[in-house]
């Protein structure tokens, strides 16, 4: 038996056992919620929120909005843990995470993914507003069952389909803020879901034959190196277009547009040099690399492009 489950019948030794493992596992328990990728949606939340609010700045969708939609993306990041522990363990760039391991116990993580999870969606009904609770439930209902139970292992489509759920985080800012959908947040939704096929497919052709061993259908597996690059071209190119309706729409200004531009022209460079360099052994994992510099940059670039009155103002009297 764990550490955490042993000591349970007296309650003051429980608590005190329930604290010393919390303290002992704290860096797997981390690493369960996946953190890189958790503060990358926040940021993206972030932005939803300021963009939907360019007067005032709305606190509690900041504050409490954030951090419930942090908890439940850590939430479903452990239950993808839990889920694939088995096919985590077959595979080098998984082998080391907690499940596998034995750093941390199924039921352990389990019972972290439930409290992360229940936290973070009541946080967010009787704090911020129920419509960004019930999204937020969809996106980690999304992610961790419908992606990770199902369409991971059912189709080559799983992370275009999947990728939904982790587009969702500008709209639950957005709702957090206003309480409603707004058009503009859904395009925000729509570069995140367009950018979601370049960024993931270039590491599945880096780990091709790890994900063929375990008899998971990416890409690269089921269709070849060769198609899976023409499919990442033709998603940046699509991506390089979505990214220019912010501007087209009147949402973001000039800023934003030779943000938009300049990346999107690296981000294509990248996406044409997959294809002329197939004997490139490194260039897959720069270009999935440059991806969550793109996305970090161009969501930066539209948070800048919005507020720079406001920044400008002071100097311009
Ligand atoms: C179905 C959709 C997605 C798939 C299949 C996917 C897949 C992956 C994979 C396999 C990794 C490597 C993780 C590792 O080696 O530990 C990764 C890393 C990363 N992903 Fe994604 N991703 C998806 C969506 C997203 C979204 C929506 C975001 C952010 C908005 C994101 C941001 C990141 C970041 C920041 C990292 C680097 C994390 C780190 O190094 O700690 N991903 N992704
Ligand atoms: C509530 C809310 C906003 C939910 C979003 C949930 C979330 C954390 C999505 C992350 C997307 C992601 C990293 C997919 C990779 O899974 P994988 O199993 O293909 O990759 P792996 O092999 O690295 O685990």
């Amino acid at each position: 038996m764990s550490r955490y489950f042993d000591a349970t019948s007296n309650p003051a030794t429980g608590a005190t056992a329930v604290l010393q493992h919390a303290v002992q596992h704290w860096r797997d328990y981390y690493e369960l919620t996946k953190p890189g990728v958790v503060a990358l949606m926040v940021f993206t939340a972030l932005v939803g929120e300021l963009l939907a609010s360019p007067g005032a700045i709305p606190w509690t969708a900041l504050t409490v909005g954030n951090l419930g939609i942090a908890l439940a993306a850590g939430s479903a990041a452990a239950i993808n843990h839990l889920v694939d522990r088995r096919i985590d363990a077959r595979m080098k760039r998984t082998e080391g995470r907690p499940l596998p391991t034995g750093g941390l116990r199924t039921r352990d993580a389990s019972l972290f993914a439930g409290v992360l999870g229940l936290a973070g969606l009541s946080m967010l009904y009787f704090l911020v507003n129920p419509l960004t609770a019930w999204l937020t439930f969809g996106s980690l209902i999304g992610y961790a069952f419908i992606y990770t139970l199902f369409l991971k292992r059912a189709t080559p489509q799983n992370i275009v389909i999947g990728g939904a759920a982790g587009a969702a985080p500008p709209v639950l800012g957005w709702v957090a803020v206003t309480g409603s959908i707004d058009p503009h947040a859904l395009l925000l939704f729509l570069i995140i879901f367009t950018w979601t096929p370049p960024h993931f497919w270039a590491l599945a052709i880096h780990r091709r034959e790890e994900y063929a061993s375990v008899n998971i259908p990416m890409l690269p597996v089921t269709h070849g190196d060769r198609f899976t690059r023409w499919q990442i071209l033709f998603y940046t190119v699509l991506l390089v277009g979505v990214t220019l309706m912010p501007f087209a729409t009147g949402m973001s200004g000039w800023v934003y547009l030779v943000g938009a531009v300049g990346l999107g022209a690296r981000y294509l460079w990248f996406g044409y040099a997959l294809l002329a360099r197939p004997d490139d052994r490194s260039l897959p994992m720069k270009s999935f690399g440059f991806s969550i510099v793109y996305l970090m940059a161009l969501f930066a670039v539209l948070l800048l492009d919005a507020y720079l009155p406001v920044i400008l103002a002071p100097l311009l009297g």
